[in-house]
């Protein structure tokens, strides 16, 4: 494990999408960028000192909160007491569909891109680039499921779904079976990375499918610290993530707290005046 003071974890493998949102704000000749298996190994890490930061995804444009990530903020059992967010980075996702199409056919190439939107941005299903008659397994990270659902119900009906750990995990599983009965939703870039034949492009349900990704660091490290001092004397606005939990069993508890935004409205500016941190 890196002990490099500027190195930043991120979900691995290397050409997952956080990999990438990575890299567009940590670049590789400055940062060391460690993968994880997990989530939960990236906030592990941050929380152990082991990283300075790192990367996590937290919501999709049209899946919504990325619930792994959100139980970890949660932290009911109180593991990442030192977890701050101190960043957020927007990636536009385009999936493919990856694997091995040695087997395969190709289907007529001059109507395979289903790149059309209609007046709500939603993208009509692209089309398969080769012959999926082949595939019985499909590999992503559950996430990425709920976001390519035109395509998935048109073209792999009923094909078996097996969640791992992130999107580029599973262009690596799907690498490993040259049959052609596996694929994966990944992306263009963990595709070349393995080997692999792009089966479908931009699969994804949406125009403008993007994922918002947080940095996280411990929120005593001293470096920050010490900027964060500084920033406030030049009076910098930033965004802030609060996490709380009400009371369950009482009417209106989450109005109660929401109710301070209204009545401290001096104490809150609007969100378009604050700087991303
Ligand atoms: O980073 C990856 O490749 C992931 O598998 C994670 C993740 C996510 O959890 O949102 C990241 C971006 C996409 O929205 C789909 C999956």
């Amino acid at each position: 494990m890196a002990q490099n003071k500027d190195s930043v974890a991120y979900l691995g493998p290397k050409a997952s999408y956080t990999h990438q949102a990575a890299l567009d704000r940590f670049p590789e000749t400055e940062h060391e960028l460690v993968p994880q298996t997990t989530i939960e190994d990236v906030f592990a890490s941050v929380q152990s000192g082991q990283v300075k930061q790192g990367v996590v995804p937290f919501e999709n444009s049209s899946n919504g909160s990325v619930v792994f990530t959100l139980d970890l903020f949660a932290d009911p059992t109180g593991k990442y007491p030192d977890i701050l967010v101190c960043g957020e980075i927007y990636l536009l996702v385009h999936h493919c569909l990856l694997g091995h199409a040695a087997n395969s056919s190709f289907s007529d190439k001059s109507t395979s891109n289903g790149t059309a939107t209609d007046g709500e941005g939603t993208t009509s299903p692209a089309k398969p680039l080769y012959d999926l008659s082949s595939v019985k397994k499909l590999y992503s990270h559950p996430q990425a499921w709920g976001q390519c659902n035109i395509f998935l119900s048109k073209y792999l009906k009923g094909i078996e779904r097996l969640d791992v750990s992130s999107t580029s995990k599973a262009a690596e599983v799907v690498a490993q079976d040259t049959t052609g009965a596996s694929a994966a939703i990944s992306s263009r870039v963990a595709g070349d990375l393995n080997g692999l034949e792009v089966l479908g492009e931009n699969i994804e349900d949406k125009a403008g499918n993007s994922t918002r990704f947080f940095v996280l660091r411990r929120k005593d490290d001293q470096t920050f610290v010490a900027a964060d001092g500084e920033a406030n004397e030049n009076e910098t606005r930033y965004k802030t993530l609060v996490s709380f939990t009400v009371a369950h069993g009482e009417t209106g508890a989450l109005a109660d707290c929401l109710a301070v935004f209204k009545k401290y409205p001096d104490h809150f500016i609007h969100t378009s005046n604050a700087k991303p941190c």
